[in-house]
C-alpha cells in the first residue's frame, strides 16, 4: 500500500537540499503481530539529516515511538519490521544497510553508531553498580582495547559534559537525583560518539526546571558533536522550540514534514492546524510563540 507524500513547503526541499543525510528510511511499515494485528507505521519514508533535531510530533498510537525504534533496529515482539529499508550514511563514508545487519554487527551499530535516551531511562540505571561502574562497562565491552586509567578519563569527561560534577563518579543511582541520573544515561548514550541518537520523552519526568537545563545540555553537545537527533514528546510547544524539522505522525503515517518555523507558520495538514490549535499557549495573537529568532538562539547558546 502507497500512501501519498507528506505535505511540506517548497522550501523544504532547499532545506533539505542544503544538508547531509546520516539516515534514509524507504517505505518502512511496521506491525505489531498481536492477537489483532496492528499496523503501527504504514509506508513511512524519512531522510535524517547530520546534527539535526527531528521532532516525532503526533496523538498518542500514532507511531511515533515504534518508527523512531524500527530505524533504529529496536524492536522487541511482537513487533516485526514489515517492509522497508533503512540506511545509514556513516561518518567515514560507508552505507550501512540496517536493516540487513545481525549479530555482532547489529550490537556494534545499536551504542556505536545510534543510542537512545527514553523516559524511565533514569530508572534503567543498575541500582548496585556506581556510575563508574556503569559508564567503564561501556566501554569495557565496545572499547576493549582502552585502559583502566582511558576508561576513567573519558568516563569523568563524559559527566562534565552532561553537566554532573565528576566527583559523582563512585555515587550509587539513589545518591543521584532524576534529573542527574537522566544526565547519566545521556553521558551513556553519547559515550560512544554515535551519529544519531533517539530521545523519547526524555525529560516528561522531571519538573520543568530540570527539564530546561537537561535540554539546553542537548543542544550544546549537539552542536559539539554533531549527533542527529529524532526527538519524541508530547509537548508541542518544546518540541517547536527545539527541533529544526518536525515530522507530523497521523495513524502510523507521516502527513507533513517541513521546518519547525513552517510547522508553526505555514501549516498545510489539517491535522497540523489542529495540533497547533490544541496548545492553546500557542495561539493568541500569535505573539507569544517561544521559537522567534532570538529565543531559539538562547536556547541553543
Ligand atoms: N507491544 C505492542 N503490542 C501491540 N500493539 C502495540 C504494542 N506497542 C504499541 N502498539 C500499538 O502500535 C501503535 C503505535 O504505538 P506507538 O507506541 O508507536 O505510538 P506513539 O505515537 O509513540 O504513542 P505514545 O505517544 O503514546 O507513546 C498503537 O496503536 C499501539 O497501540
Amino acid at each position: 500500500m502507497t500512501g501519498s507524500a507528506p505535505l511540506s513547503t517548497p522550501d523544504h526541499a532547499d532545506y533539505m537540499a542544503a544538508r547531509e543525510p546520516v539516515l534514509t528510511a524507504e517505505h518502512v511499515t511496521i506491525d505489531y503481530q498481536a492477537e489483532r494485528p496492528v499496523r503501527a507505521v504504514d509506508d513511512v519514508s524519512l531522510v535524517l539529516n547530520r546534527g539535526e533535531i527531528l521532532g516525532l510530533a503526533g496523538e498518542s498510537g500514532c507511531g511515533k515511538t515504534t518508527l523512531a525504534y524500527g530505524i533504529n533496529r529496536l524492536l522487541k515482539p511482537p513487533a516485526i519490521l514489515r517492509s522497508g529499508a533503512v540506511t545509514l550514511h556513516d561518518k567515514n563514508g560507508a552505507d550501512i544497510d540496517v536493516v540487513g545487519l545481525v549479530d555482532e554487527d547489529l550490537r556494534k551499530f545499536r551504542w556505536d553508531k545510534t543510542s537512545m535516551v527514553f523516559q524511565g531511562a533514569m530508572n534503567a540505571l543498575n541500582p548496585v553498580l556506581s556510575v563508574k561502574a556503569q559508564l567503564s562497562d561501556v566501554f569495557t565491552t565496545h572499547r576493549p582495547s582502552m585502559s583502566k586509567q582511558e576508561r576513567q578519563a573519558a568516563s569523568e569527561e563524559l559527566l562534565s559534559l552532561v553537566g554532573v560534577d565528576p566527583a559523582r563518579l563512585t555515587a550509587y543511582p539513589h545518591e543521584l537525583s532524576g534529573g542527574m541520573r537522566q544526565r547519566v544515561m545521556i553521558a551513556m548514550a553519547l559515550a560512544l560518539k554515535p551519529q544519531v541518537m533517539i530521545m523519547d520523552e526524555p525529560t516528561t519526568a522531571l519538573d520543568v526546571v530540570v527539564q530546561r537545563g537537561i535540554l539546553r545540555e542537548v543542544m550544546r553537545l549537539r552542536e559539539q558533536f554533531n549527533f542527529a537527533v529524532i526527538f519524541i514528546t508530547h509537548d508541542l510547544p518544546m518540541l517547536l522550540e527545539i527541533s529544526d524539522r518536525i515530522a507530523v505522525m497521523k495513524a502510523g503515517r507521516i502527513v507533513e514534514i517541513n521546518t519547525s518555523e513552517n510547522i508553526y507558520e505555514r501549516p498545510q495538514h489539517d491535522y497540523t492546524k489542529q495540533l497547533l490549535r490544541s496548545f492553546p499557549s500557542l495561539l493568541g495573537d500569535r505573539g507569544g510563540f517561544v521559537r522567534g529568532k532570538e529565543e531559539a538562539h538562547v536556547a541553543r547558546g
